[in-house]
Protein backbone atom coordinates (compact mmCIF):
# COMPACT_ATOMS: atom_id res chain seq x y z
CA UNK A 1 0.00 0.00 0.00
CA UNK A 2 3.23 2.24 -0.10
CA UNK A 3 2.46 4.22 -3.26
CA UNK A 4 -1.61 4.98 -2.17
CA UNK A 5 -0.13 7.21 0.44
CA UNK A 6 0.46 9.52 -1.61
CA UNK A 7 -2.92 9.56 -3.27
CA UNK A 8 -4.64 12.79 -2.04
CA UNK A 9 -7.85 12.24 -0.21
CA UNK A 10 -9.74 14.53 -2.65
CA UNK A 11 -8.95 11.56 -5.06
CA UNK A 12 -9.43 8.80 -2.46
CA UNK A 13 -12.98 10.34 -1.68
CA UNK A 14 -13.97 9.87 -5.21
CA UNK A 15 -12.86 6.09 -5.36
CA UNK A 16 -15.76 4.73 -4.31
CA UNK A 17 -18.04 6.37 -7.41
CA UNK A 18 -15.61 5.01 -9.75
CA UNK A 19 -15.85 1.66 -8.42
CA UNK A 20 -19.72 1.51 -8.47
CA UNK A 21 -19.81 3.02 -11.70
CA UNK A 22 -17.26 0.66 -13.04
CA UNK A 23 -19.09 -2.44 -11.41
CA UNK A 24 -22.10 -1.20 -13.37
CA UNK A 25 -20.24 -1.14 -16.32
CA UNK A 26 -19.19 -5.12 -15.70
CA UNK A 27 -22.70 -6.15 -15.10
CA UNK A 28 -23.82 -4.25 -18.88
CA UNK A 29 -21.01 -6.48 -20.31
CA UNK A 30 -18.84 -3.60 -20.94
CA UNK A 31 -15.18 -4.24 -20.90
CA UNK A 32 -13.50 -1.05 -22.24
CA UNK A 33 -14.28 3.04 -21.70
CA UNK A 34 -13.08 5.60 -22.73
CA UNK A 35 -12.40 8.96 -20.39
CA UNK A 36 -14.92 10.58 -22.60
CA UNK A 37 -17.64 7.97 -22.41
CA UNK A 38 -16.78 7.62 -18.39
CA UNK A 39 -17.30 11.51 -18.24
CA UNK A 40 -20.87 11.67 -19.99
CA UNK A 41 -22.11 8.62 -17.89
CA UNK A 42 -20.56 9.92 -14.50
CA UNK A 43 -21.00 13.59 -15.49
CA UNK A 44 -17.44 14.69 -14.37
CA UNK A 45 -14.88 16.20 -17.02
CA UNK A 46 -12.69 13.41 -18.76
CA UNK A 47 -9.60 15.29 -17.73
CA UNK A 48 -10.48 14.85 -14.37
CA UNK A 49 -11.17 11.31 -14.87
CA UNK A 50 -7.50 11.63 -16.87
CA UNK A 51 -5.72 13.12 -13.73
CA UNK A 52 -8.23 10.52 -10.87
CA UNK A 53 -7.15 7.62 -12.48
CA UNK A 54 -3.30 8.87 -13.72
CA UNK A 55 -2.35 8.57 -9.84
CA UNK A 56 -2.43 4.79 -10.47
CA UNK A 57 -0.25 4.16 -13.13
CA UNK A 58 -2.42 4.97 -15.71
CA UNK A 59 -4.85 2.38 -16.34
CA UNK A 60 -5.92 4.26 -19.58
CA UNK A 61 -4.13 3.52 -23.17
CA UNK A 62 -4.20 5.56 -25.96
CA UNK A 63 -6.97 4.68 -28.36
CA UNK A 64 -8.05 1.93 -25.87
CA UNK A 65 -9.46 3.30 -23.16
CA UNK A 66 -9.85 1.90 -19.88
CA UNK A 67 -10.20 -2.04 -19.08
CA UNK A 68 -13.32 -2.11 -16.96
CA UNK A 69 -11.92 -5.02 -15.18
CA UNK A 70 -8.34 -3.91 -14.41
CA UNK A 71 -9.73 -0.73 -12.72
CA UNK A 72 -12.65 -2.23 -10.64
CA UNK A 73 -10.11 -4.58 -9.58
CA UNK A 74 -6.84 -2.38 -8.99
CA UNK A 75 -9.38 0.44 -7.17
CA UNK A 76 -10.42 -2.47 -5.02
CA UNK A 77 -7.22 -3.40 -3.73
CA UNK A 78 -6.36 0.64 -3.31
CA UNK A 79 -9.31 0.73 -1.20
CA UNK A 80 -8.66 -2.19 0.27
CA UNK A 81 -12.26 -3.94 -0.42
CA UNK A 82 -10.11 -6.78 -1.87
CA UNK A 83 -9.61 -8.24 1.85
CA UNK A 84 -11.96 -8.82 4.40
CA UNK A 85 -12.41 -6.38 7.51
CA UNK A 86 -13.82 -7.86 10.80
CA UNK A 87 -16.64 -5.38 12.07
CA UNK A 88 -18.58 -4.64 15.11
CA UNK A 89 -21.76 -2.45 16.29
CA UNK A 90 -21.87 -0.47 19.07
CA UNK A 91 -25.56 0.50 19.62
CA UNK A 92 -28.12 -1.94 18.23
CA UNK A 93 -31.03 0.71 18.20
CA UNK A 94 -33.03 1.78 14.96
CA UNK A 95 -29.36 2.47 13.54
CA UNK A 96 -27.62 -0.63 14.50
CA UNK A 97 -29.74 -3.08 13.52
CA UNK A 98 -30.31 -1.17 10.17
CA UNK A 99 -27.07 -1.81 9.22
CA UNK A 100 -26.78 -5.08 10.10
CA UNK A 101 -29.71 -6.03 7.94
CA UNK A 102 -27.58 -4.39 5.25
CA UNK A 103 -26.64 -7.04 3.14
CA UNK A 104 -24.42 -5.13 0.82
CA UNK A 105 -21.83 -4.41 3.28
CA UNK A 106 -20.33 -8.40 3.37
CA UNK A 107 -20.24 -8.39 -0.53
CA UNK A 108 -17.50 -5.57 0.18
CA UNK A 109 -15.83 -7.78 2.61
CA UNK A 110 -17.02 -5.97 5.63
CA UNK A 111 -18.12 -8.74 7.80
CA UNK A 112 -20.59 -7.93 10.78
CA UNK A 113 -19.22 -9.89 13.97
CA UNK A 114 -21.10 -8.50 16.56
CA UNK A 115 -23.53 -5.78 17.93
CA UNK A 116 -23.47 -4.35 21.27
CA UNK A 117 -25.60 -2.60 23.76
CA UNK A 118 -26.53 -2.07 26.83
CA UNK A 119 -30.30 -2.48 26.89
CA UNK A 120 -30.95 -6.26 28.79
CA UNK A 121 -34.09 -6.51 26.59
CA UNK A 122 -31.80 -6.26 22.99
CA UNK A 123 -29.30 -8.65 24.53
CA UNK A 124 -29.16 -11.94 23.04
CA UNK A 125 -31.36 -11.15 20.31
CA UNK A 126 -30.45 -11.96 16.76
CA UNK A 127 -30.06 -9.52 13.82
CA UNK A 128 -29.95 -10.96 10.17
CA UNK A 129 -27.49 -13.49 12.09
CA UNK A 130 -25.38 -11.30 14.35
CA UNK A 131 -25.91 -11.61 17.86
CA UNK A 132 -26.69 -8.58 20.34
CA UNK A 133 -24.03 -9.04 23.13
CA UNK A 134 -23.40 -6.88 26.21
CA UNK A 135 -21.04 -4.39 26.34
CA UNK A 136 -19.81 -5.81 29.53
CA UNK A 137 -17.79 -8.47 26.84
CA UNK A 138 -16.38 -5.82 23.97
CA UNK A 139 -12.68 -5.76 24.81
CA UNK A 140 -12.37 -9.68 24.72
CA UNK A 141 -14.83 -10.30 21.63
CA UNK A 142 -12.54 -7.48 19.87
CA UNK A 143 -9.27 -9.23 20.45
CA UNK A 144 -11.19 -12.93 19.99
CA UNK A 145 -12.37 -11.75 16.70
CA UNK A 146 -9.80 -9.93 15.15
CA UNK A 147 -11.97 -6.82 14.76
CA UNK A 148 -10.82 -3.87 12.70
CA UNK A 149 -13.70 -1.36 12.66
CA UNK A 150 -16.29 -0.54 15.03
CA UNK A 151 -19.38 1.17 13.65
CA UNK A 152 -20.85 3.60 16.85
CA UNK A 153 -24.51 4.14 16.61
CA UNK A 154 -25.00 5.08 20.23
CA UNK A 155 -25.90 8.48 21.73
CA UNK A 156 -23.18 10.78 21.41
CA UNK A 157 -23.09 11.54 24.86
CA UNK A 158 -21.93 7.82 25.59
CA UNK A 159 -19.76 8.23 22.41
CA UNK A 160 -16.21 9.10 23.75
CA UNK A 161 -16.17 7.03 26.68
CA UNK A 162 -16.96 3.90 24.07
CA UNK A 163 -14.58 5.36 21.61
CA UNK A 164 -11.58 5.21 24.37
CA UNK A 165 -12.70 1.61 25.45
CA UNK A 166 -12.42 0.72 21.97
CA UNK A 167 -9.12 2.55 21.02
CA UNK A 168 -7.72 0.45 24.28
CA UNK A 169 -8.87 -2.72 22.93
CA UNK A 170 -7.26 -2.33 19.37
CA UNK A 171 -9.88 -0.98 16.99
CA UNK A 172 -8.06 0.94 14.46
CA UNK A 173 -10.98 2.86 13.05
CA UNK A 174 -14.23 4.15 14.14
CA UNK A 175 -16.97 4.03 11.39
CA UNK A 176 -18.42 7.39 13.76
CA UNK A 177 -22.74 7.77 13.59
CA UNK A 178 -22.88 9.65 17.49
CA UNK A 179 -23.14 13.03 16.27
CA UNK A 180 -19.62 14.26 18.25
CA UNK A 181 -16.34 14.63 17.40
CA UNK A 182 -13.81 11.55 18.75
CA UNK A 183 -10.53 12.63 19.89
CA UNK A 184 -8.66 10.01 18.85
CA UNK A 185 -5.15 9.07 18.81
CA UNK A 186 -3.32 9.40 15.60
CA UNK A 187 -2.91 6.07 14.68
CA UNK A 188 -6.59 5.49 14.83
CA UNK A 189 -9.28 6.64 11.96
CA UNK A 190 -12.68 7.96 11.92
CA UNK A 191 -14.72 8.32 9.33
CA UNK A 192 -17.79 10.52 10.09
CA UNK A 193 -21.27 9.84 8.92
CA UNK A 194 -23.74 12.35 9.26
CA UNK A 195 -27.18 12.00 7.37
CA UNK A 196 -28.39 15.28 8.75
CA UNK A 197 -25.22 17.16 7.34
CA UNK A 198 -25.57 15.94 4.15
CA UNK A 199 -29.42 16.82 4.76
CA UNK A 200 -28.70 20.43 5.30
CA UNK A 201 -26.50 21.11 2.05
CA UNK A 202 -29.41 19.95 0.47
CA UNK A 203 -31.39 22.41 2.30
CA UNK A 204 -28.82 24.95 1.00
CA UNK A 205 -28.65 23.95 -2.87
CA UNK A 206 -32.57 23.97 -3.14
CA UNK A 207 -32.91 27.40 -0.81
CA UNK A 208 -30.74 28.87 -3.05
CA UNK A 209 -32.15 27.44 -6.18
CA UNK A 210 -35.64 28.12 -5.04
CA UNK A 211 -34.40 32.22 -3.91
CA UNK A 212 -32.56 32.30 -7.34
CA UNK A 213 -35.88 31.96 -9.04
CA UNK A 214 -37.64 33.95 -7.05
CA UNK A 215 -34.78 37.01 -7.97
CA UNK A 216 -35.40 36.25 -11.45
CA UNK A 217 -39.09 36.48 -11.34
CA UNK A 218 -39.42 39.79 -9.60
CA UNK A 219 -36.52 40.80 -11.69
CA UNK A 220 -39.70 40.30 -14.72
CA UNK A 221 -41.82 42.14 -13.21
CA UNK A 222 -39.77 45.40 -13.00
N1 LIG B 1 -25.08 10.05 11.74
C1 LIG B 1 -26.28 9.90 11.28
O1 LIG B 1 -26.53 10.15 10.13
C2 LIG B 1 -27.33 9.45 12.20
C3 LIG B 1 -28.60 9.09 11.76
C4 LIG B 1 -29.52 8.63 12.68
C5 LIG B 1 -29.15 8.56 14.03
N2 LIG B 1 -27.92 8.95 14.42
C6 LIG B 1 -27.44 8.86 15.80
O2 LIG B 1 -27.11 7.52 16.03
C7 LIG B 1 -27.42 7.17 17.36
C8 LIG B 1 -28.37 6.00 17.36
O3 LIG B 1 -29.61 6.35 16.79
P1 LIG B 1 -30.82 5.34 16.87
O4 LIG B 1 -31.96 5.95 16.17
O5 LIG B 1 -30.36 3.99 16.44
O6 LIG B 1 -31.09 5.35 18.46
P2 LIG B 1 -31.66 4.20 19.35
O7 LIG B 1 -32.06 4.82 20.65
O8 LIG B 1 -32.67 3.39 18.60
O9 LIG B 1 -30.38 3.25 19.58
C9 LIG B 1 -29.31 3.58 20.41
C10 LIG B 1 -28.87 2.29 21.12
O10 LIG B 1 -27.65 2.55 21.80
C11 LIG B 1 -27.70 1.80 23.02
N3 LIG B 1 -26.73 2.35 23.93
C12 LIG B 1 -26.79 3.46 24.68
N4 LIG B 1 -25.67 3.61 25.40
C13 LIG B 1 -24.86 2.57 25.09
C14 LIG B 1 -23.58 2.17 25.51
N5 LIG B 1 -22.87 2.88 26.40
N6 LIG B 1 -23.07 1.05 24.97
C15 LIG B 1 -23.76 0.32 24.09
N7 LIG B 1 -25.00 0.63 23.67
C16 LIG B 1 -25.54 1.76 24.16
C17 LIG B 1 -29.15 1.94 23.47
O11 LIG B 1 -29.51 0.96 24.42
C18 LIG B 1 -29.90 1.80 22.14
O12 LIG B 1 -30.25 0.46 21.88
C19 LIG B 1 -27.99 8.44 17.98
O13 LIG B 1 -26.94 9.11 18.63
C20 LIG B 1 -28.47 9.25 16.81
O14 LIG B 1 -28.43 10.63 17.07
C21 LIG B 1 -27.01 9.37 13.53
Amino acid sequence: MTEERQISKAVISRLPRYYRYLGELMEEGIERISSNELSARMKVTASQIRQDLNNFGGFGQQGYGYNVKYLYTEIARILGIDRQHNLIIIGAGNLGQAIANYTNFEKRGFMIKGMFDINPRLIGLVVRGVEIRSIDNLEQFIVDNEVQIAALTIPKSKAPEIADRLVRAGIKAIWNFAHTDLNVPDDVVVENVHLSESLMRLSYRVCSMQDERERKEREKTV
